[in-house]
């Protein structure tokens, strides 16, 4: 007998006290059970006799007249708790699975909250610094430096204008997710990121973000943050009137200037989420650093 019959062999005697367990358990009698599920006895029979081959459909058969899962069937030991568990999570949907997830990692010591603290994400609108000032913490601290806008487009394969063309928003959310997940994943043991404007304004994608990553909200006034981006000359997302000539109309940079407001304020209670704040207004890039690397918290000394 091969090594792989061998545990066909294993599996099958296993699965057949199971089912004679779960029936005793339940009070039928074969007779009954069969009844129930559809099966004859004499199959059954050799089902707990762990003689024979069985279906996917007859095993099906059989959990439901226990009225158990096929996998309570297939598992081990049958630990009630852990499918009552298995129930409940079952009703979630995915934003409230990561979140459930985060929440049962963070309470009993488990899961991918580990090491959370050492990987730093920062959010806030644009020219809020997060890439100047991202890129020196993690040169400061020796950690790989990541922006999440770039990581996405090389999850789809294509730019950011392409990927919300051909995929929409949810497309691009899905791609964000992947990027969010991979990442976490690659860096362990610590990683600064940068991250779009708008992550926060999708509840999964920000639970999910804040359930692997340290974030820190990096603000400014709404004039500072217009004139950093003035500054880069790309005034996205920021409604503005261009000219012929392309160039900024005259009048439009008080229209930037209030849409930006209201970005902002329609975000705030969003971005204050953050695990920390450092607020950048009147200060120099050197002094925010010195502010960033206080706010987050102290590199782990490697082992
Ligand atoms: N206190 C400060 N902290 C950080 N940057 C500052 C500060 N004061 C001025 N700056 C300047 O503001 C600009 C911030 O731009 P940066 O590209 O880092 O922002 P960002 O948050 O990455 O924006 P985006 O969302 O567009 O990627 C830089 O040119 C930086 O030198
Ligand atoms: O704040 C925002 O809504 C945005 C910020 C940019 O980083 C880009 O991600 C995009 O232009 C949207
Ligand atoms: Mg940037």
């Amino acid at each position: 007998m091969t090594e792989s019959e061998q545990g066909a062999r294993t599996t099958l005697v296993e699965l057949g006290a199971r089912v004679r367990a779960w029936r005793a358990r339940r009070g039928m009698t074969r007779k009954a059970l069969a009844a129930d599920s559809g099966l004859s006895e004499r199959f059954l029979a050799d089902v707990e006799g762990g003689k024979g081959n069985v279906s996917i459909y007859s095993l099906e058969a059989a959990a439901r007249a226990l009225n158990i899962s096929i996998l309570e069937l297939l598992q081990d030991a049958p630990r009630p708790a852990l499918v009552r568990v298995q129930g409940l999570l079952g009703r979630l949907d995915d934003g409230q699975l990561d979140q459930a997830y985060m929440l049962l990692g963070s309470t009993f010591g488990l899961g991918d909250s580990l090491g959370r603290e050492q990987r730093i994400a920062l959010i806030g609108l644009r020219g809020a610094g997060k890439t100047t000032l991202g890129a020196q913490l993690a040169a400061q601290r020796g950690l790989a430096f990541v922006e999440l806008d770039r990581e996405i487009e090389r999850e789809a394969g294509t730019s950011m204008n392409e990927i919300l063309l051909l995929h929409g928003q949810a497309g691009y959310r899905r791609y964000e997710r992947r990027a969010l997940l991979r990442i976490a994943e690659d860096h362990a043991d610590g990683v600064v990121m940068t991250t779009g404007g708008s992550i926060v304004s999708e509840r999964e994608t920000f639970d999910l973000l804040q359930s692997r990553f340290y974030c820190v909200w990096l603000k400014a006034s709404p004039e500072e943050h217009m004139s950093r981006v003035v500054a880069q000359g790309d005034m996205r997302p920021f409604h503005t009137t261009r000219g012929e000539d392309g160039e900024i109309a005259q009048g439009a940079m008080g229209e930037a200037l209030d849409d930006l407001r209201r970005i902002l304020a329609s975000r705030e209670a969003l971005y204050a989420r953050a695990d920390a704040v450092v607020d950048t207004a009147a200060r120099t890039a050197r002094q925010s650093l010195k502010d960033l690397e206080r706010a987050v918290p102290a590199p782990t000394t490697p082992n």
